[in-house]
Protein backbone atom coordinates (compact mmCIF):
# COMPACT_ATOMS: atom_id res chain seq x y z
CA UNK A 1 0.00 0.00 0.00
CA UNK A 2 1.36 3.86 -0.93
CA UNK A 3 2.49 5.68 2.11
CA UNK A 4 0.96 8.93 2.03
CA UNK A 5 3.08 10.52 4.87
CA UNK A 6 6.77 9.29 5.53
CA UNK A 7 8.42 11.25 7.89
CA UNK A 8 12.38 9.99 8.36
CA UNK A 9 14.58 10.90 11.48
CA UNK A 10 12.63 14.60 11.77
CA UNK A 11 14.70 16.50 13.78
CA UNK A 12 13.50 20.48 14.69
CA UNK A 13 15.44 22.40 17.79
CA UNK A 14 13.79 26.07 17.67
CA UNK A 15 16.78 27.53 18.70
CA UNK A 16 18.44 25.46 21.56
CA UNK A 17 15.44 24.19 22.53
CA UNK A 18 13.88 21.00 21.75
CA UNK A 19 10.92 20.58 19.55
CA UNK A 20 11.27 16.92 18.11
CA UNK A 21 14.25 14.60 17.87
CA UNK A 22 14.93 11.99 15.46
CA UNK A 23 11.21 11.06 14.42
CA UNK A 24 10.49 8.58 12.06
CA UNK A 25 6.89 7.08 11.11
CA UNK A 26 4.47 6.90 7.76
CA UNK A 27 0.93 6.91 7.29
CA UNK A 28 -0.59 4.56 4.70
CA UNK A 29 -3.29 6.00 1.67
CA UNK A 30 -6.70 5.46 3.34
CA UNK A 31 -5.56 5.24 7.00
CA UNK A 32 -6.53 6.89 10.13
CA UNK A 33 -3.51 7.19 12.36
CA UNK A 34 -3.93 8.74 15.82
CA UNK A 35 -0.83 11.02 16.56
CA UNK A 36 -0.91 11.10 20.39
CA UNK A 37 1.12 12.44 23.24
CA UNK A 38 0.89 15.05 26.32
CA UNK A 39 1.23 18.59 25.63
CA UNK A 40 4.46 20.04 24.68
CA UNK A 41 5.38 16.29 23.36
CA UNK A 42 6.13 17.55 19.60
CA UNK A 43 2.72 17.08 17.31
CA UNK A 44 2.14 20.57 16.30
CA UNK A 45 5.87 20.57 15.27
CA UNK A 46 5.88 17.58 13.27
CA UNK A 47 2.67 18.70 11.98
CA UNK A 48 4.00 22.10 10.74
CA UNK A 49 6.87 20.65 9.25
CA UNK A 50 4.68 18.51 6.75
CA UNK A 51 2.67 21.82 5.99
CA UNK A 52 5.91 23.48 4.75
CA UNK A 53 5.21 25.97 7.87
CA UNK A 54 8.28 25.41 9.67
CA UNK A 55 11.63 23.94 8.34
CA UNK A 56 13.21 20.89 9.86
CA UNK A 57 16.90 21.40 11.43
CA UNK A 58 17.36 17.31 10.27
CA UNK A 59 15.87 14.67 8.82
CA UNK A 60 13.19 14.68 6.21
CA UNK A 61 9.55 14.12 5.02
CA UNK A 62 7.20 13.56 2.02
CA UNK A 63 3.53 13.95 1.80
CA UNK A 64 2.26 12.53 -1.23
CA UNK A 65 5.86 11.08 -2.25
CA UNK A 66 6.60 15.02 -2.60
CA UNK A 67 9.46 16.60 -0.51
CA UNK A 68 7.94 18.78 2.61
CA UNK A 69 10.15 21.38 2.07
CA UNK A 70 10.69 22.10 -1.83
CA UNK A 71 6.60 21.05 -2.36
CA UNK A 72 4.94 22.89 0.23
CA UNK A 73 2.81 24.87 -2.06
CA UNK A 74 1.68 21.41 -3.64
CA UNK A 75 1.53 19.56 -0.48
CA UNK A 76 -1.04 22.33 1.04
CA UNK A 77 -3.10 22.17 -1.89
CA UNK A 78 -4.55 18.81 -1.17
CA UNK A 79 -4.75 18.72 1.99
CA UNK A 80 -7.47 19.99 4.80
CA UNK A 81 -5.75 21.19 7.59
CA UNK A 82 -7.19 22.19 11.13
CA UNK A 83 -4.68 23.85 13.13
CA UNK A 84 -4.65 23.42 17.14
CA UNK A 85 -5.75 27.55 17.62
CA UNK A 86 -7.86 28.93 14.92
CA UNK A 87 -7.29 32.86 14.16
CA UNK A 88 -9.39 34.93 11.92
CA UNK A 89 -10.46 38.01 10.40
CA UNK A 90 -12.74 38.70 13.16
CA UNK A 91 -14.67 41.49 11.12
CA UNK A 92 -16.00 39.00 8.38
CA UNK A 93 -19.09 36.78 8.74
CA UNK A 94 -18.73 33.03 8.76
CA UNK A 95 -19.92 32.99 5.28
CA UNK A 96 -17.67 35.10 3.70
CA UNK A 97 -14.41 33.51 5.32
CA UNK A 98 -15.20 30.26 4.29
CA UNK A 99 -16.03 31.17 0.60
CA UNK A 100 -13.10 33.48 0.76
CA UNK A 101 -10.67 30.23 1.97
CA UNK A 102 -12.69 28.18 -0.30
CA UNK A 103 -11.39 29.99 -3.48
CA UNK A 104 -7.97 29.62 -2.92
CA UNK A 105 -9.22 25.87 -4.49
CA UNK A 106 -10.96 26.80 -7.37
CA UNK A 107 -14.54 26.82 -7.18
CA UNK A 108 -16.84 27.09 -4.28
CA UNK A 109 -18.93 24.34 -3.40
CA UNK A 110 -21.74 26.11 -1.75
CA UNK A 111 -24.08 22.84 -1.48
CA UNK A 112 -21.15 21.00 0.54
CA UNK A 113 -20.84 24.36 2.43
CA UNK A 114 -24.73 24.25 3.31
CA UNK A 115 -24.16 20.82 4.06
CA UNK A 116 -21.48 21.02 6.58
CA UNK A 117 -22.44 24.12 8.10
CA UNK A 118 -25.70 22.59 8.87
CA UNK A 119 -24.18 18.68 10.05
CA UNK A 120 -22.01 21.29 12.82
CA UNK A 121 -24.87 23.41 13.67
CA UNK A 122 -22.64 26.48 12.18
CA UNK A 123 -24.61 29.62 11.83
CA UNK A 124 -23.48 31.54 8.53
CA UNK A 125 -24.43 34.65 9.08
CA UNK A 126 -22.76 35.26 12.48
CA UNK A 127 -19.75 37.53 13.07
CA UNK A 128 -16.87 35.77 13.53
CA UNK A 129 -15.87 38.02 16.16
CA UNK A 130 -19.15 36.99 17.80
CA UNK A 131 -18.35 33.09 17.80
CA UNK A 132 -17.32 31.28 21.11
CA UNK A 133 -14.08 29.13 21.12
CA UNK A 134 -15.93 25.79 20.31
CA UNK A 135 -17.90 27.76 16.77
CA UNK A 136 -14.85 29.23 15.70
CA UNK A 137 -13.48 25.24 15.80
CA UNK A 138 -16.55 24.35 13.51
CA UNK A 139 -15.74 27.02 11.16
CA UNK A 140 -12.21 25.63 11.13
CA UNK A 141 -13.50 21.96 10.49
CA UNK A 142 -15.98 23.23 7.94
CA UNK A 143 -13.15 25.15 6.10
CA UNK A 144 -10.30 21.92 6.41
CA UNK A 145 -13.18 19.64 4.84
CA UNK A 146 -14.54 21.77 2.24
CA UNK A 147 -12.30 21.10 -0.68
CA UNK A 148 -12.43 17.43 -0.59
CA UNK A 149 -9.03 16.78 0.30
CA UNK A 150 -7.08 13.64 -0.05
CA UNK A 151 -5.30 14.59 3.52
CA UNK A 152 -6.78 15.62 6.23
CA UNK A 153 -4.25 17.11 9.47
CA UNK A 154 -6.53 17.68 12.62
CA UNK A 155 -4.44 18.70 15.34
CA UNK A 156 -6.53 18.77 18.62
CA UNK A 157 -9.35 19.55 16.98
CA UNK A 158 -12.05 18.75 19.39
CA UNK A 159 -11.27 21.15 21.72
CA UNK A 160 -14.20 23.33 23.02
CA UNK A 161 -17.09 21.11 20.77
CA UNK A 162 -19.17 19.68 23.13
CA UNK A 163 -20.36 15.47 23.01
CA UNK A 164 -22.84 15.83 20.19
CA UNK A 165 -20.67 18.10 18.11
CA UNK A 166 -17.88 16.02 18.64
CA UNK A 167 -19.44 13.23 17.16
CA UNK A 168 -20.84 14.79 14.29
CA UNK A 169 -17.51 15.55 13.46
CA UNK A 170 -15.98 11.92 14.15
CA UNK A 171 -18.99 11.51 11.61
CA UNK A 172 -17.52 13.75 9.36
CA UNK A 173 -14.27 12.35 9.18
CA UNK A 174 -15.20 8.42 9.13
CA UNK A 175 -17.22 9.50 5.82
CA UNK A 176 -14.25 11.69 4.15
CA UNK A 177 -12.40 8.34 5.08
CA UNK A 178 -14.50 6.36 3.26
CA UNK A 179 -14.56 8.02 0.45
CA UNK A 180 -10.34 7.60 0.71
CA UNK A 181 -9.25 10.12 2.63
CA UNK A 182 -6.21 9.80 4.77
CA UNK A 183 -5.68 11.33 8.06
CA UNK A 184 -3.66 12.28 10.23
CA UNK A 185 -5.35 12.75 13.89
CA UNK A 186 -3.56 14.74 16.63
CA UNK A 187 -4.72 14.36 20.20
CA UNK A 188 -3.85 13.82 23.73
CA UNK A 189 -7.11 12.35 24.31
CA UNK A 190 -6.25 8.74 24.04
CA UNK A 191 -10.27 7.31 24.07
CA UNK A 192 -11.18 9.45 21.70
CA UNK A 193 -7.78 8.36 19.34
CA UNK A 194 -9.03 4.74 19.92
CA UNK A 195 -12.55 5.70 19.11
CA UNK A 196 -11.50 6.88 15.25
CA UNK A 197 -8.08 5.42 14.41
CA UNK A 198 -6.71 2.00 13.44
CA UNK A 199 -3.03 3.20 14.48
CA UNK A 200 -1.40 5.01 16.49
CA UNK A 201 1.81 6.65 17.37
CA UNK A 202 2.72 7.98 20.43
CA UNK A 203 5.20 10.77 21.20
CA UNK A 204 6.39 12.20 24.00
CA UNK A 205 9.39 15.07 24.95
CA UNK A 206 9.92 15.25 21.31
CA UNK A 207 10.63 11.72 20.77
CA UNK A 208 8.08 8.86 19.19
CA UNK A 209 7.81 6.08 21.77
CA UNK A 210 6.51 3.79 19.35
CA UNK A 211 3.62 3.11 16.70
CA UNK A 212 0.82 0.53 17.69
CA UNK A 213 -2.82 -0.88 16.21
CA UNK A 214 -5.15 0.09 18.16
CA UNK A 215 -6.56 -3.43 19.12
CA UNK A 216 -2.84 -4.20 20.61
CA UNK A 217 -3.18 -1.09 22.78
CA UNK A 218 -6.07 -2.02 23.64
CA UNK A 219 -5.51 -5.87 24.69
CA UNK A 220 -2.70 -4.78 26.72
CA UNK A 221 -4.16 -1.74 28.09
CA UNK A 222 -4.77 -0.56 31.94
CA UNK A 223 -7.26 -0.14 33.81
CA UNK A 224 -7.48 2.03 36.38
CA UNK A 225 -9.55 0.76 39.64
CA UNK A 226 -10.62 2.70 42.79
CA UNK A 227 -12.52 0.93 45.33
CA UNK A 228 -14.17 2.87 48.44
CA UNK A 229 -14.97 0.51 51.44
CA UNK A 230 -17.64 0.52 54.04
CA UNK A 231 -15.46 0.23 56.67
CA UNK A 232 -11.97 1.10 57.56
CA UNK A 233 -9.60 -1.82 56.37
CA UNK A 234 -7.27 -3.06 58.64
CA UNK A 235 -5.16 -5.02 56.25
CA UNK A 236 -4.70 -4.12 52.72
CA UNK A 237 -6.06 -6.85 49.87
CA UNK A 238 -3.20 -8.48 48.41
CA UNK A 239 -3.15 -7.40 45.23
CA UNK A 240 -2.61 -9.93 42.21
CA UNK A 241 0.27 -9.74 39.56
CA UNK A 242 -0.29 -6.88 36.78
CA UNK A 243 -1.08 -4.11 39.68
CA UNK A 244 0.79 -0.90 40.11
CA UNK A 245 0.77 2.87 41.02
CA UNK A 246 -1.55 1.53 44.43
CA UNK A 247 -2.82 4.08 46.75
CA UNK A 248 -4.11 3.49 49.75
CA UNK A 249 -6.41 5.18 52.46
CA UNK A 250 -8.08 3.43 55.89
CA UNK A 251 -10.97 3.34 53.49
CA UNK A 252 -9.65 3.62 49.84
CA UNK A 253 -7.84 1.92 47.04
CA UNK A 254 -6.81 2.67 43.66
CA UNK A 255 -4.39 1.06 41.66
CA UNK A 256 -3.70 0.64 37.75
CA UNK A 257 -4.26 -2.90 36.48
CA UNK A 258 -3.50 -5.00 33.63
CA UNK A 259 -4.13 -8.64 33.45
CA UNK A 260 -6.71 -10.91 33.95
CA UNK A 261 -9.51 -8.83 35.73
CA UNK A 262 -11.00 -11.46 37.43
CA UNK A 263 -7.94 -11.99 39.61
CA UNK A 264 -8.32 -8.34 40.38
CA UNK A 265 -11.63 -8.66 41.64
CA UNK A 266 -11.20 -12.22 43.64
CA UNK A 267 -8.77 -9.90 45.39
CA UNK A 268 -10.91 -7.67 46.59
CA UNK A 269 -13.69 -9.84 47.30
CA UNK A 270 -13.76 -10.12 51.09
CA UNK A 271 -14.13 -6.44 51.57
CA UNK A 272 -17.37 -4.93 52.37
CA UNK A 273 -17.46 -2.08 49.44
CA UNK A 274 -19.31 0.72 48.90
CA UNK A 275 -18.20 1.71 45.92
CA UNK A 276 -15.87 0.84 42.82
CA UNK A 277 -14.83 2.48 40.08
CA UNK A 278 -13.10 1.03 37.16
CA UNK A 279 -11.73 3.61 34.12
CA UNK A 280 -9.51 4.55 31.52
CA UNK A 281 -6.25 6.01 32.86
CA UNK A 282 -5.60 8.56 31.60
CA UNK A 283 -2.48 9.49 29.04
CA UNK A 284 0.25 10.65 31.62
CA UNK A 285 -0.63 7.74 33.77
CA UNK A 286 -0.04 5.37 30.85
CA UNK A 287 3.05 7.10 30.17
CA UNK A 288 4.46 6.77 33.16
CA UNK A 289 3.27 2.97 34.15
CA UNK A 290 3.38 1.40 31.10
CA UNK A 291 5.40 3.19 28.46
CA UNK A 292 7.28 4.75 31.18
CA UNK A 293 8.70 1.70 32.64
CA UNK A 294 9.47 -0.36 29.45
CA UNK A 295 11.39 2.26 27.47
CA UNK A 296 13.23 3.73 30.58
CA UNK A 297 12.33 7.41 30.32
N1 LIG B 1 8.10 28.72 18.34
C1 LIG B 1 8.68 27.99 19.29
N2 LIG B 1 9.79 28.44 19.93
C2 LIG B 1 10.41 27.71 20.89
N3 LIG B 1 9.98 26.49 21.31
C3 LIG B 1 8.88 26.00 20.71
C4 LIG B 1 8.16 26.71 19.68
N4 LIG B 1 7.12 25.97 19.28
C5 LIG B 1 7.17 24.84 20.03
N5 LIG B 1 8.22 24.85 20.87
C6 LIG B 1 8.60 23.78 21.81
O1 LIG B 1 8.67 22.57 21.11
C7 LIG B 1 8.14 21.51 21.90
C8 LIG B 1 7.06 20.79 21.15
O2 LIG B 1 5.94 21.65 21.02
P1 LIG B 1 4.64 21.31 20.15
O3 LIG B 1 3.78 22.53 20.13
O4 LIG B 1 5.06 20.73 18.88
O5 LIG B 1 3.97 20.18 21.05
P2 LIG B 1 2.53 19.55 20.95
O6 LIG B 1 2.71 18.09 21.13
O7 LIG B 1 1.84 20.00 19.73
O8 LIG B 1 1.83 20.11 22.23
P3 LIG B 1 0.54 21.02 22.38
O9 LIG B 1 -0.58 20.07 22.42
O10 LIG B 1 0.78 21.70 23.69
O11 LIG B 1 0.53 21.98 21.22
C9 LIG B 1 7.69 22.13 23.21
O12 LIG B 1 8.68 21.93 24.18
C10 LIG B 1 7.55 23.59 22.88
O13 LIG B 1 7.83 24.40 24.00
Amino acid sequence: MKNVIEIENLTKYYGKARGIVDVSFSVAEGEIFGFIGPNGAGKSTTIRILLNLIYPTSGGARVFGRDCVKDGYEIRRDVGYLPSEVFYYDDMKVLELLKYSASFYGRVDMQRLRYLAEVMELDLGRKIDDLSYGNKKKVGIVQGLLHRPSLIILDEPTGGLDPLMQQRFFGLIREENRRGATVLFSSHILPEVQKLCSRVGIIREGKMLRVEEIGSMRDTAYKKIRLEFREEVPEAPELPEGAGDVQRSPRELAFLFRGDINEAFKSIARFDLRNAVIEEPDLEEIFLHYYGGEDGV
